[in-house]
């Protein structure tokens, strides 16, 4: 008797990732066990419209590969920094989709993120690309108030405060990193001399 194969099921992280830190990664590992990832794709923004000064998409997108690159189920791609122009989740989705047009698709936001989405271009049809899973944040209720109960999930992570904005902070002011973004997340910031007068 034949059995019938399942559709992979894939997670996309999306995120401006100036650092990627652990908070971004126990997330993704998180999703990954409850929902049976086969892979989680991590897409780092190229230009977000809603934030103002991000460190260039190259560095961004080369500290989310050092970071993801011992979890043989994670990946990281290049849709948003090669795409011209501002980049909306739907883009994402399209690109990820075409890509991958036998892939059941869940993209993975924090409870911050989520509580924005209504802002986000074509809310209406990223229901329609990929289902939704918010995940808890310290600091943030996470709600689905307004959202469609049946195309986004709610899921508690381990908690842990640790934000971008912080680590950005904290290199400024000569404070270490270390243990709130990967080893070799420390080194690169290190060696191109990142965020050293940002406040
Ligand atoms: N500590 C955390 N726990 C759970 N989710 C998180 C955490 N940090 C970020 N996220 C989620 O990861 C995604 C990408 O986040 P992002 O790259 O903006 O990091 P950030 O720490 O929020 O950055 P910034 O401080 O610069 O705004 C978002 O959906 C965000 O909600
Ligand atoms: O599509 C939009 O309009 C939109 C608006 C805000 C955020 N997003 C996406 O949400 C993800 C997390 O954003 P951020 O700012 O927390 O890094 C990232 O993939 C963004 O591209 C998308």
């Amino acid at each position: 008797m034949a059995v019938a194969s399942r559709r992979p099921r894939v997670g996309v992280m999306g995120g401006t990732f100036d650092p990627i830190h652990n908070g971004h990664l126990v997330a993704a590992s998180e999703v990954a066990q409850s929902f049976d990832l086969d892979e989680v794709i991590f897409v780092p923004t190229g230009r977000p419209w809603h934030k103002n000064v991000v460190t260039p998409a190259e560095h961004r997108y080369l500290m989310t590969v050092i970071a993801t690159a011992s979890n043989p189920r994670f990946t990281v791609s290049r849709v948003d920094v090669d795409r011209d122009g501002t980049t909306y989740t739907i883009d994402t989705l399209r690109d990820i989709h075409r890509n991958r047009p036998d892939a059941e698709l869940f993209f993975i936001t924090g409870a911050d993120a989520v509580a924005q989405i209504f802002n986000w271009k074509d809310v209406e049809e990223l229901w329609s690309l990929a289902h939704f899973v918010a995940v808890s944040r310290p600091g943030h209720p996470l709600s689905v108030s307004g959202l469609p109960p049946q195309d986004v999930s709610l899921l508690e992570v381990p908690a842990l405060a640790i934000s971008s904005t912080d680590c950005r902070s904290r290199v400024s002011r000569g404070f270490p990193v270390w243990y709130l973004v990967p080893d070799g997340v420390v080194q690169y910031i290190t060696k191109h001399h990142l965020y050293r007068s940002i406040a």
